[in-house]
């Protein structure tokens, strides 16, 4: 026949769900009785969190193991440990679910533009691929839900795959990538609807398994849309780059981009001035293709810096390692990616 003791034994070592301590180090155990001509046990136990699926599971447990030792029926009631109790052990309570939104290691960067076309995706993806040959871990969300382009241009071809119930980013050039692009058949439209856009974030953040990142990057769609307030209450932290050409009509609404940024709280890392001038590989010549100063008049209304000037130029293809905008390490483009690269993360050290 069990015997207080022995039901002290037997439970004594099963774990409390929230402070992780076992019963007997919390002295959880509150009350046991035994009625030994029904052979029943009963027992009051102390939990941190009452009425969870964690005490179902623990009260399983408890009706399981007493029910093997011999008894023929098992009560149990739960009670709320002492806030003595909970504030002695609160420590140990982990963190809860541990992801990218509240790792404190991670900076969230958002590559926004005025309207679409700039270059905003390209030096997404470039800035993510400097980062990564600066030896940082880094991670790309494609948000531009208006054109998934990111896959296609960094020569992706495989499609993420799902362990457990979390996704595995795919890896190309360092950068960690995860894209809706992956997720919708033959590239076919989606029509977005507001509400659509945060979830599809928030999947991003809680179903991807990202591991380890210091930067993660997020292209969003160009404008001051929706899914810029999504990011700015999902992300409160997050930074913002603005991408623009120097045509002074693109500056005027990237502005607007960047003005959303000051709104919402995000801190402007800088301005990218893309599509800055094309270089004359037989004379040296710079030709301001598209006008000049517009970088400078954007950093100048956002209070900032410009990060870089990028000129017209293709990356060098190569069929072994495919990705159509991705500018090789010592490509003039891909040193220029480089600095900027270097500034950024020079500018998250201040
Ligand atoms: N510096 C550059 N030199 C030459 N071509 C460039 C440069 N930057 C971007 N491009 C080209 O311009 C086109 C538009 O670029 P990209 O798709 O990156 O723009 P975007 O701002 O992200 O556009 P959207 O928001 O519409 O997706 C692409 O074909 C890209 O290869």
């Amino acid at each position: 026949m069990l015997t207080e003791s022995s039901v002290r034994e037997i439970l004594g070592s099963l774990k409390e769900p929230f402070l992780h301590k076992s019963l007997a180090e919390l002295d959880a155990i509150e009350e046991i009785k035994i009625k030994e001509e029904k052979n029943h046990v009963s027992v009051k136990i102390g939990i941190a969190r009452t009425g969870t699926s964690e005490q179902l599971q623990l009260q399983t447990q408890i009706v399981n193991l007493l029910k093997e030792a011999g008894a023929t029926t098992v009560g149990i009631r739960f009670s709320q440990l002492s806030d003595e109790v909970l504030a002695a052990h609160r420590h140990a309570e982990p963190e809860k679910e541990e992801n990218l939104l509240n790792s404190k290691n991670t900076t969230f960067i958002a590559i926004a533009s005025g309207k679409g076309g700039v270059g905003k995706s390209t030096v997404s993806v470039n800035l993510a691929v400097a980062l990564a040959r600066l030896g940082k871990k880094v991670g790309l969300i494609d948000a531009d839900i208006y054109g998934f382009s990111v896959p296609d241009m960094m020569g992706i071809t495989k499609r993420p795959v799902v362990r457990g119930e979390k996704i595995i980013p795919v890896e190309r050039f360092g950068v960690q990538v995860i894209s809706m692009g992956f997720f919708v058949e033959d590239n076919s439209p989606i029509i977005w609807r507001g509400p659509m856009l945060g979830k599809m974030l928030n999947s991003f953040f809680h179903e991807v398994e990202w591991g380890e990142i210091d930067y993660l990057l997020l292209d969003l769609p160009p404008g001051t849309g929706d899914i810029a307030l999504d990011v700015h209450s999902m992300l409160p932290s997050c930074k913002e780059i603005i991408v623009t050409t120097p045509h002074p009509t693109a500056a005027f609404v990237a502005a607007r981009a960047g003005a959303m940024a000051v709104k919402t709280d995000h801190e402007v890392l800088g301005v990218i001035e893309n599509m800055a001038y094309f270089e004359s590989k037989l004379t040296g010549e710079k030709e301001y293709v598209f006008g000049r100063g517009g970088g400078d008049k954007l950093a100048e209304e956002l209070n900032t810096e410009v990060l870089g000037r990028l000129p017209l130029n293709q990356p060098d293809w190569n069929d072994e390692d495919f990705a159509p905008s991705v500018y090789q390490e010592d490509h003039p483009l891909g040193k220029l990616y480089l600095d900027i690269a270097e500034k950024v993360v020079g500018r998250l050290k201040k």
